[in-house]
């Protein structure tokens, strides 16, 4: 990718040569006014418009440098328009650069970082969408059917830069509106359904939240005949899915891969494709999966993407093998938490302490819904057995359990049916879950990425939200880690946890003593 520009912290005065990108483009424009009939070029939908030139027809375009066969009248004209291009240039300058400065000013409130060449201005508000994108009405009105008033800071940038055809990268905040930064630009540039196969893809890595995203994606199109499909396992099997008429299919790697080794389907038509929770999908165990997709969706002219809260170096470098002139968008700190959750470390001396302290502090006060982490399926389906015969109304999701009863598990946590949902990072990423007041590491995590995630199911869309953290002996030499996420974002850690050695951490999930407090001998 080429170096990065950040007109951040630009002054107002116009440097032609860190802004030559820019200046050209402004040449370009005026070059190609006469040209360009209708329909907006991919600069002119980047920047704001500049005031558009009326180039003179009475005289020849002189040649520069060549004008020696002119008379002197049509040179007496050519001086005088010469003047006048030079006073439209520097007007057209001027009004750059207060453009320049406008977005500098709009990002600084909004925190959001950028690098890339001719990035595109930020989005003021939704309106700009019409008026600088010709955004379909039907669109608009179901963003203020939603209730979202005002773009995100992710959304201000994100869409320009996907509306503009670059191909985008970015790092925001959980709960910051990431997957509508995606659908609304995919929506817009598919214009209408077609049946021309599969046009537009969403990678995500769990089926919940493949299935989350693709009804997000429906409330969005609502209005709009669009055929957006979530790729199931009965969707899979059902013979001949090449031909279904599909403008976004949503799918988990491993579905699509099978899909895709199966042969029934054509992804060579993808205009784009969108790597949601990107840093999870390029991990070991799903790289593979994932490169079969790129490699599938061999449209050349495809806009890749990738999103995620937390965006490791090696992501980066991975993305930017496959990425052209990709756009970087970081909001706030890079791999930080949402500054909504307010963070707080818990001792527990064993596993029976951790169950007590969970099971005062329930009594003491339970303010659902509470969403409990544990490390392993075997842990969930332990502390389920513990909480189950409590007066609590808990419930426990899982890897183990099937399709039906990992979405009924979802859904009765949606409906408050369930106040304190058991869970492994099954559903610590991406899950869109309203009001969670207080999400509890009941087991340490076994990363800081890991971590962002998991707490980042509270204080989501602007709300305020509250993460416990339990650790024991075993997490003392990872504390300083999570500590770090916690100060990041503004929360008080004590002095000897900063004080503690940094370590390289790779994964931690220690062998911890069982939850189960029957005897040994009763135990399955
Ligand atoms: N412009 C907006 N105004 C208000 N709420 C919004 C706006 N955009 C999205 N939301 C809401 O914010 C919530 C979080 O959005 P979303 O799930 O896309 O977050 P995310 O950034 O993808 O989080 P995560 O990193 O956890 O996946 C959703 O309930 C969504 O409806």
């Amino acid at each position: 990718m080429e170096k990065g520009t950040s007109f951040l912290f630009s002054g107002i005065t116009f440097d032609k040569k860190k802004f030559a990108a820019d200046f050209s483009r402004f040449k370009e424009k005026k070059e190609s006014d006469d040209l360009v009939e209708s329909g907006k070029s991919e600069a002119e939908e980047g920047a704001r418009p500049v005031k558009k030139r009326k180039r003179k027809a009475t005289v020849a375009d002189p040649v520069e440098g060549f004008n020696v066969f002119k008379t002197s009248k049509s040179s007496a004209q050519g001086i005088q328009q010469n003047d006048q291009e030079k006073s439209e240039l520097s007007q057209a300058k001027k009004e750059l650069n207060r453009q320049i400065e406008r977005d500098a000013l709009l990002r600084k409130k909004h925190k959001i970082h950028i690098s890339g060449n001719n990035v595109p201005s930020p989005l003021e508000n939704f309106s700009e969408l019409s008026s600088r994108y010709g955004c379909e009405s039907y669109l608009l009105h179901n963003l203020a059917e939603l209730g979202f008033k005002e773009p995100t800071p992710i959304q201000r940038q994100a869409i320009p830069v996907l509306l503009s055809g670059r191909e985008c990268f970015a790092c925001a905040p959980t709960g910051s509106g990431k997957t509508l930064a995606f659908v609304c630009p995919m929506l817009m540039k598919l214009k209408h359904a077609s049946k021309d196969g599969i046009r537009a893809v969403i990678l995500c890595p769990t089926r919940e939240l493949a299935a989350q995203t693709a009804r997000e994606s429906k409330k969005l199109a609502k209005g709009k005949k669009f055929y957006i499909k979530l790729l199931t396992k009965e969707l899979l099997r059902s013979g001949d899915i090449s031909k279904l008429p599909c403008d976004i299919l949503i799918s988990t790697p491993l579905r699509l891969r099978s899909a895709i080794r199966k042969k029934k389907l054509d992804l060579s038509r993808v205009e784009y494709l969108v790597l949601d929770e990107s840093d999870k999908l390029f991990e070991l165990g799903l790289v593979k999966q994932i490169d079969a997709v790129v490699k599938a969706c061999s449209n050349p002219s495809i806009i890749r993407s990738l999103f995620s809260a937390t965006l490791p170096d090696f992501v980066e470098e991975l993305a930017r093998t496959i990425m052209h002139d990709a756009v970087r968008v970081i909001i706030g700190r890079k791999n930080s938490a949402s500054e909504l959750i307010k963070q707080k470390l818990v001792f527990a001396g064993s596993e029976e302490g951790k169950l007590l302290a969970l099971r005062q502090s329930f009594a003491e006060s339970l303010n659902p819904p509470i969403l409990l982490f544990v490390q392993s399926k075997e842990r969930a389906k332990e502390l389920y057995t513990e909480l189950a015969f409590d007066d609590i109304r808990v419930d426990v999701i899982h890897a183990d359990l099937s399709q039906s009863q990992r979405e009924n598990a979802v859904d009765d946590f949606r409906a408050g049916k369930t106040w304190v949902l058991i869970a492994t990072d099954v559903i610590a990423r991406g899950m869109d879950f309203k009001g969670i007041n207080c999400v509890i590491n009941y087991d340490f995590p076994d990363s800081p990425a890991a971590y962002i995630h998991r707490i980042g199911r509270s204080g989501r869309a602007g709300r305020t939200g509250e993460a416990i953290t339990i650790y024991t002996e075993d997490d003392v030499p990872f504390l300083r880690n999570i500590a770090n996420v916690m100060a990041a974002s503004g929360c008080e850690v004590p002095s000897w946890i900063m004080a503690l050695p940094k370590l390289k951490w790779k994964k931690h999930r220690p062998q911890r003593d069982s939850i189960s407090t029957k005897p040994k001998d009763q135990k399955e």
